[in-house]
């Protein structure tokens, strides 16, 4: 039973019916006191854990009322246990501060299960590369869409700049006031190393479009493997599995590496939820009929009028008429 043993919970009896009769909280123990960590990985039931006060590497558990999901990578966590963060010890995460923003995904749009990816996010990178393989605007769209939705500001970095011109999906992106940065092998990053800067931020891209090349800039000697597209499909090798938590060697900021994925499902998003995600719009559509869908065949909708008119941008419309919810 001794591997066992890391997963006991000492506080799980409080969740008891017969102890119900005090409050919850009063039951508890008071953690406000307790060394606070960021999570910068998950593997196997394992948690590894900074230490914000002193920069320890802890291996960890979790503490079993926090839930099977309950931690993700980039939150702030509460600490028990052994925190020196000697070879074979555990420490134990107690709790979850409160997350600022919480990015998350589904597997395709009827996918009831929502995944929370990534938590305290400050920006989302959205990674695409100009080429091999080609940009998927849809994508782009959709990973806007939940950046909005978990209120993390979105960037665009334009990848493998050397093999094709950003121009044409520059056009595209251009009303939408998000901070673009084509790299290539031969070029800097100083722009966008400036921009991550003291922030946390979450890179997310298609399988294959260079984004542990990337890191690898970032963080130099981290070593993340890069794979190779897969010449008939376009395609790169799933070659990073998990999201990981890395500091970047200057300033206080972290950029968060996500595996490639080859979708981004919405199915927590709702129709009220993405026209928030284009403000501009969404104030146009108070003046639509009621139930309006805001679609091409939505009769009167008041977008149109409003593109007619000059007041919001066509392109606009037609990136937000681009995403379709289907579970809805
Ligand atoms: N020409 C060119 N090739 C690049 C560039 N960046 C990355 N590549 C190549 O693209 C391929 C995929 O790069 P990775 O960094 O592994 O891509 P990834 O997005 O991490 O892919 P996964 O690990 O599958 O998620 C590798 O062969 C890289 O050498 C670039 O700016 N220009
Ligand atoms: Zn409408």
């Amino acid at each position: 039973m001794a591997s066992r043993r890391g997963e006991r919970d000492d506080h799980s009896g409080f969740d008891r019916p017969g102890k119900r009769s005090r409050p919850r909280t009063k039951d508890r123990p008071d953690y406000s006191d307790a060394p606070l960590g960021r999570v910068v990985g998950i593997d196997r039931g394992r948690y590894q854990v900074r230490s914000l006060a002193d920069g320890t590497d802890l291996t960890c558990t979790k503490a079993r009322r926090l839930g099977r999901t309950g931690v993700i990578v980039g939150d702030e966590v509460r600490l028990d246990g052994d925190v020196s963060g000697d070879e074979g010890t555990l420490a134990r995460i107690v709790e979850v501060t409160e997350r600022r923003t919480v990015l998350r995904r589904t597997a395709d749009d009827t996918d009831p299960y929502e995944r929370p990816i990534v938590a305290n996010a400050d920006q989302l990178v959205i990674v695409t590369a100009l080429a091999d393989p080609p940009p998927r605007t849809g994508m782009i769209d959709r990973i806007l869409v939940a950046a909005y939705e978990a209120g993390v500001t979105p960037l665009l970095c334009l990848t493998k700049a050397d093999l094709a011109d950003p121009a044409e999906l520059l056009a595209l992106y251009e009303g939408l006031d998000i901070p673009v940065f084509p790299t290539r092998p031969d070029g800097d990053i100083d722009a966008l190393q400036a921009q991550l800067r003291d922030r946390v931020s979450v890179l997310v891209g298609h399988s294959g479009v260079g984004k542990s090349t990337l890191v690898n800039r970032l963080v130099p000697g981290i070593d993340r493997a890069v794979g190779h597209v897969n010449a008939a499909t376009g395609r790169g090798r799933h070659t990073s599995t998990s999201a990981v938590a890395l500091p970047l060697p200057d300033g206080d900021g972290w950029v968060i590496d996500t595996p490639g994925v080859r979708s981004f499902g919405l199915s927590h998003v709702t129709p009220d939820n993405l026209i928030a995600a284009f403000p501009d719009l969404a104030a146009v559509t108070v003046d639509c009929p009621r139930g309006c869908e805001h679609q091409d065949h939505s009769p009167e909708c008041a977008l149109d009028g409003a593109v007619q008119r000059g007041e919001i941008s066509a392109s606009r419309l037609v990136s937000f008429r681009r995403i379709e919810l289907s579970a809805h």
